[in-house]
């Protein structure tokens, strides 16, 4: 199948790796030629990881990426039989992609939105035909995260349901089909104890480090919340919780902290300083 995906960010390149090493033909397109170049890298590099945990060979290593193309030239998408939007949390940039695109790719195909928590359905309301959206939620790292979340718009049709379910379970990945509800299953209560371990970071309860460790060890998740919010993005956690705020209430308030750390364009993990310095891609604790 040709997957066109849209945007070549943190997830963008991520979602093209593993549609390239399930066997499809994949067109990476962004606005920024630089990103190409850095997502082409990362992939690589990771494909390269791959070979060395022997989860792949070198030459399936190298027909996936052969499989992948970068591009900023939208007609390079024509004829792809799904599109998966992974542009930043905006619905008005979302919507502009997805007009551009939409006349290109083939008449049937599939569109998914990787957003974490914007509605589906009004995401896909630009579309020719918005049954043939539905929200297809990837997680951080998309690679190596085995769940995409299904997200059904009010207009999306059974067809789409089926399409996007069996498109998941052939990229190898277990798929939980949600209703469209502001963020989801996953990002609301993700995003509610990130933010609840910020507000205790501005109130002094104990530094990121230990806030991190009482998650991991203590409830035994993998990544505490303020590590996790590191590798997300802290403008993308900011997006989700503005909009979680205006459709759930004041609890999803973002924390100043958050705030005042973005303007900073302390980003997390891609720029190197979020909640913690990061150096050779490890937060230093
Ligand atoms: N970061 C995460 O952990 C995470 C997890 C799950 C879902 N998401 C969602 O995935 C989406 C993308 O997030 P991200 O973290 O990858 O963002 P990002 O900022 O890392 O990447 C977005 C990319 O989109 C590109 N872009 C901007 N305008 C474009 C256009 N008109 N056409 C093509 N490309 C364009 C940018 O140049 C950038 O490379 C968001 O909706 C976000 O909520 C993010």
């Amino acid at each position: 199948m040709h997957v066109a995906v849209l945007g070549a960010g943190t997830m963008g390149r991520d979602i093209a790796h593993v549609c390239a090493v399930a066997g499809h033909e994949v067109t990476l397109r962004d606005v920024d030629e630089s990103v190409l170049g850095e997502a082409r890298d990362h992939v690589a590099s990771n494909l390269d990881g791959s070979v060395e945990r022997e989860k792949l060979t070198k030459v399936e290593r190298d027909a996936a990426l052969d499989r992948l193309t970068t591009t900023t030239d939208l007609d390079a998408l024509a004829g792809a039989e799904l599109a998966v939007e992974a542009v930043p949390e905006d619905i008005d940039l979302k919507h502009a992609v997805l007009s551009e695109v939409d006349p290109v790719l083939d008449d049937d195909a599939l569109v998914g939105t990787n957003t974490s928590s914007l509605s589906v359905t009004s995401v896909m309301d630009c579309l020719d035909d918005p049954s043939r959206g539905v929200g297809l939620h990837f997680f951080n790292p998309a690679y190596i995260m085995g769940l995409v979340e299904v997200v059904l718009g009010e207009r999306t049709s059974e067809g789409a349901r089926e399409q996007a379910e069996s498109f998941v379970a052939d990229v190898g990945k277990e798929a939980v089909t949600v209703t469209d509800t502001p963020g989801f299953a996953s990002s609301r209560l993700g995003v509610a104890l990130g933010c609840e371990a910020m507000r205790m970071v501005e109130s002094g309860v104990a530094d990121p480090a230990d806030i991190d460790a009482a998650m991991e060890l203590g409830y035994r998740h993998p990544m505490g919340p303020l590590e996790l919010t590191d590798v997300v993005g802290l403008d993308v956690r900011l997006d989700i919780l503005e909009y979680l705020r205006e459709e759930l209430g004041e609890r999803f308030k973002p924390p100043q902290v958050l705030k005042r750390k973005v303007r900073a364009g302390k980003l997390g993990k891609k720029r190197g300083e979020g909640f913690y310095v990061w150096e050779d891609g490890e937060p230093v604790k």
